[in-house]
């Protein structure tokens, strides 16, 4: 997949078919959406292409981000996504709707067709709707293919939606309405060093930055890709009352039995299967140490059982 990252005209010789979001989460309604432009452009000899747009860290447009930008790439370009326009909101969050047509979908991605969901929303101020995107591409032989919206126990997916069932804890829904597993990719840190030292459960620090969504804290049945392989593991998300004060920062750990080695620096990718248990404080660090090769154990069996 081919990124640009500003507001330019993408490679499409034939002209091309974009799918039009914000796509956080890359949910089941986003790949029905991604999905059909794909296809689109495969039947009808166009190059396959996504609009999308970077905001910056700190702005509440659309809350926490679900995933990290490369996360959120990774799953675009699975899909078969070749041109990728992920251009700064402030870059065209200004224009009119009929500036936000001729300027990104004419002259950007000379664009054949179109594909949004019903509730997508376009130009200065999200003035424009569906309707409105019909009535100015028509007349210049751009089709709209407004795809059907994608339901979970009879309600519409929607990033919103799995962001609250992140807090919430309710991580099935998550991964189904996700339609694969929720995963994180922060650069991997160091901590106190207490987990090598005196707990013999030495953990890999992946802490959540300004403007990621931070899910509901617990223990959780994981698995982790490091150098091309991936390993069972358990994660701990929370302040750690056993080893810290109640007001230490959240921190985001993961015991991988049987894996040593350097990974500072890196940014494993880290699936998020099972919700296990809430973080707790002990009264002992052995018996933190229990918990956390507890879980361990746990997760060894449940990737014994899905082969993810
Ligand atoms: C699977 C798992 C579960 C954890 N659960 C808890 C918990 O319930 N209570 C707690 O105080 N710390 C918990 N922790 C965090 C540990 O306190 C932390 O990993 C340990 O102190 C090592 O910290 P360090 O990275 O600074 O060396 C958990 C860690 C993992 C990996
Ligand atoms: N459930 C859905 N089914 C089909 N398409 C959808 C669905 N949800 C969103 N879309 C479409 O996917 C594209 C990206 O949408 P957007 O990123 O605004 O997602 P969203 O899930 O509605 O987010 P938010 O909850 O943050 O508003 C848009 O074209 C939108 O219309």
């Amino acid at each position: 997949m081919h990124i640009l990252e500003t507001l330019a005209p993408v490679d499409a010789p034939q002209g091309s078919a974009v799918a039009l979001g914000f796509f956080d989460g890359v949910h089941l309604g986003h790949r029905t959406v991604l999905q059909s432009a794909v296809d689109y452009a495969a039947a009808n000899g166009l190059t396959p292409a996504a609009f999308t747009f970077l905001l910056p860290p700190g702005n509440a447009l659309k809350g926490g981000r679900i995933f990290s930008v490369e996360e959120k790439r990774r799953r675009i370009a699975a899909l078969g996504v070749r041109e990728y326009q992920e251009a700064p909101f402030a870059d065209f969050c200004a224009l009119s709707p009929e500036d936000f047509v001729r300027r990104v979908l004419v002259e950007c991605f000379s664009a054949r067709a179109v594909f949004c969901g019903d509730n997508f929303t376009f130009g200065a101020k999200a003035a424009g709707d569906v309707k409105l995107l019909h009535t100015l591409c028509t007349p210049l032989g751009i089709r709209v293919c407004v795809v059907e919206m994608a339901k979970y126990k009879g309600e519409t997916v929607s990033s919103t939606r799995i962001r609250a069932a992140l807090e919430a804890g309710e991580l099935d829904e998550v991964n189904a309405m996700l339609g694969q597993p929720y995963a994180i990719d922060w650069p991997v840190t160091h901590g106190k060093g207490i987990g090598a030292s005196r707990l013999g459960t030495p953990t890999i620090n992946q802490n959540y930055p300004q403007g990621a969504l931070q899910p509901c804290c617990g223990v959780y049945l994981t698995r982790i890709c490091i150098g091309g392989q991936w390993y069972p593991s358990a994660t701990g998300l929370g302040r750690r009352p056993t080893v810290d004060g109640v007001d230490a920062p959240i921190t985001c750990e993961t015991y991988v039995p049987g894996f040593s080695g350097n990974v500072y620096g890196t940014r494993p990718r880290l699936e998020f299967h099972q919700y296990l248990c809430p973080v707790r404080k002990f009264r002992s660090l052995e018996e933190l140490h229990n918990l956390i090769c507890d879980a361990a154990e746990k997760s060894c069996a449940y990737f014994s059982q899905h082969r993810a």
